[in-house]
């Protein structure tokens, strides 16, 4: 692979390297460029490093090329009048190779385990590229809840509609009345009654009005809680508390059962060792045809060895078979627990969710409440409003005033007027049942997301699962490769736990070049399982590797990428590519 760069962070002479395949250890003083290289290298990868974060500051232009299997790939970045114009042709775009590319001290893994986290729920989901889902799923969420407020604001459009229109029709009675008034006032007699009657009925006429609006109200109310009602025995109707103890008990039940068969286990595997190593004594004598007992010291006549070899043999055999099948056990009561546990979440949601509307549902039936008593009080008024009127009519008797006609005549402009304005403002909110129609569609639009939410949160959650599993199978693996005495796993909280003789040992306690080691090898992992990459570099200062180690480490390095190459500080300058037994630590 030939490199070029220039211009590129620190590196402002043409620097042109050409790698071989396999491991290159490139060494260098400080503030040489190792870094630049290194970043230089791995824009290539990703356009997530950006121009800005490339090109020398003092540098109007400057690029980076890599000639591989006979293709040219570059970042060619100039200034241009207000900020930076690139042409680029990348070997790839996928952000993941800032973590699965570059191994440092500053590779966010290393710098989150090193701090002692253990929780690597991102590490896992980005590398196996499940974040997508998530992210999907974070954006039809925010899809919904937009679709949800659009419902609210019309629904509340369409409730305005109806109490205007109430309105309207309340004005629409009164002018009628008017009117017919105005027809039998000729009549002095019918006048001087019917003034009263006026006054009296535009009182009553503007309570019966606001009652009507109030009503109005109410239904929509009612309507509303109905609705919630409903949605609440539906979801009720999935979470029977029976089921929810049901789980619990299995839970306890199956820990239990773990508690006690993990013990067994372990006895059973010390048991195990102890029949090996007395078996092997046994016929380490019959070899030698001892006659005298190793630990008791009496004698024994020498054909008894053969014996007893067969008779600690067939325990071993039948001990073997009790360890596989406890071992079995084991492994189906942790996939019952997981499922168990996915299910309890998801109960522990439903839940939520029930929680929040018998919130709503409590605010409604205020609501109602505090309407109904201001329904009580509008019908009171009416009632004492009537009563006021029958006694005063008996009292003033007829009082006729002759610009009767035109007061009518004025209070039917006044309405006209008003029922205008309120003509007009309808017309703004649009069309009553075109509203009904959108609200329908928001509806049904917002039921469908809400599906496939749901659907994605399952999703995710049992891809995740199952990428933990590869993470873990590989990452022992690898453990053993390289020759480490522990154990790791990610669990089902996606924390990792690491063991060392079967204890679990705190993150924490462990000693920073193990902390690395863990990170590389979930680094290593995720490379095996999900990505591929050219060219892998990685920084020797991150490394405490003992020589043969890291030579292991190299080895397999250079099973996943054709090129490794180790950075390292030194006086000197020095560019050598030599098969990894040869690569000496600086240290
Ligand atoms: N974009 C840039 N523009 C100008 N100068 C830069 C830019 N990036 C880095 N430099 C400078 O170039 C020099 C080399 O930087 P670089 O980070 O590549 O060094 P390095 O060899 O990795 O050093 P170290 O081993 O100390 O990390 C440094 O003096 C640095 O300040
Ligand atoms: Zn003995």
């Amino acid at each position: 692979m030939k490199v070029r760069v220039f211009n590129i962070g620190g590196i402002t002479q043409e620097y042109s390297l050409e790698l071989e395949k396999g491991v290159t250890s490139y060494e260098a003083p400080n503030a040489y460029g190792k870094t630049s290289l290194v970043r230089s290298l791995i824009s290539l990868l990703t356009s997530s490093i950006k121009a800005e974060d490339l090109l020398n500051v003092f540098a109007d232009s400057g690029y980076v090329e890599a000639e591989l299997d006979n293709k040219l790939y570059y970042r060619r970045i100039k200034r241009i009048r207000n900020g930076l114009g690139e042409e680029k042709n990348l070997i790839m775009d996928d952000d993941r190779a800032l973590l699965l590319t570059y191994f440092s001290p500053e590779n966010r893994l290393v710098t989150q385990i090193l701090s002692g986290d253990g929780n690597v729920e991102w590490f896992i989901s980005t590398t196996s590229k499940i974040n997508e889902i998530k992210a999907k799923k974070e954006e039809l969420q925010k899809l919904l809840t937009a679709e949800i407020n659009a419902r609210d604001e019309l629904q509340k459009k369409y409730n305005n509609i109806r109490e205007i229109q109430a309105k309207i029709r309340a004005i629409d009675e009164e002018i009628d009345k008017l009117e017919k008034e105005r027809e039998s006032s000729s009549n002095i007699v019918a006048k001087t009654t019917y003034t009263i009657t006026l006054t009296r009925q535009n009182k009553i006429n503007e309570i019966l009005n606001k009652i009507k609006v109030k009503k109005d109200e109410l239904a929509n109310l009612e309507f509303a809680l109905k609705k919630i009602e409903e949605e609440i025995q539906n979801k009720e109707s999935k979470v029977s508390p029976d089921i929810k103890t049901q789980l619990e008990k299995e839970m306890e039940e199956i820990n239990e059962k773990l508690k006690l068969k993990t013990n067994d286990r372990s006895e059973l595997e010390i048991e195990l060792k102890v029949l090996e190593r007395v078996l092997e004594e046994v016929n380490e004598s019959d070899r030698h045809h001892l006659d005298t007992c190793n630990v008791c010291g009496s004698k024994v006549d020498p054909s008894i060895w053969k014996e007893r070899a067969e008779i600690i043999s067939r325990e071993l055999r039948d001990k073997t078979s009790l360890l596989d099948s406890l071992r079995n056990d084991i492994i189906g009561l942790q996939k019952r627990k997981e499922e168990i546990d996915l299910r309890l979440k998801e109960l522990q949601t439903l839940e939520n969710e029930i929680a929040k509307l018998k919130a709503k549902k409590e605010e409604l039936i205020n609501r109602i409440g505090s309407v109904k008593f201001q329904i009580d009080d509008l019908e009171r008024q009416r009632r004492e409003t009537e009563e006021r009127f029958s006694k005063s009519e008996s009292l003033s008797g007829a009082i006729a005033t002759n610009d009767d006609s035109a007061s009518i005549l004025k209070r039917i402009e006044e309405l006209r007027k008003k029922r205008e304005e309120y003509e007009y403002e309808l017309q703004l909110l649009g069309i009553p049942s075109s509203i009904l129609e959108e609200l329908k569609e928001k509806e049904e639009h917002i039921e469908q997301l809400q599906k496939k939410v749901d659907e994605l949160q399952v999703e995710y959650i049992r891809r995740l699962t199952k990428a933990r599993e590869e993470f873990n199978r590989i990452a022992n693996q690898l453990l053993k490769r390289f020759e480490f005495d522990m154990d790791a796993e990610i669990d089902g909280n996606y924390r990792l736990i690491v063991k060392r003789k079967g204890a679990i040992i705190d993150i924490k306690k462990l000693s920073s070049s193990e902390r690395t080691t863990l990170a590389l090898i979930l680094v290593l992992s995720a490379l095996r399982a999900y990505f591929k990459t050219p060219y892998f570099i990685i920084d020797e200062s991150a490394m405490t590797f003992d020589q043969k180690r890291f030579n292991r480490l190299l080895e397999y390095l250079t099973e996943i990428a054709d090129y490794v190459i180790v950075t390292r500080s030194s006086e000197n300058t020095e560019i050598k590519t030599l098969p990894p037994k040869q690569i000496e630590l600086s240290s």
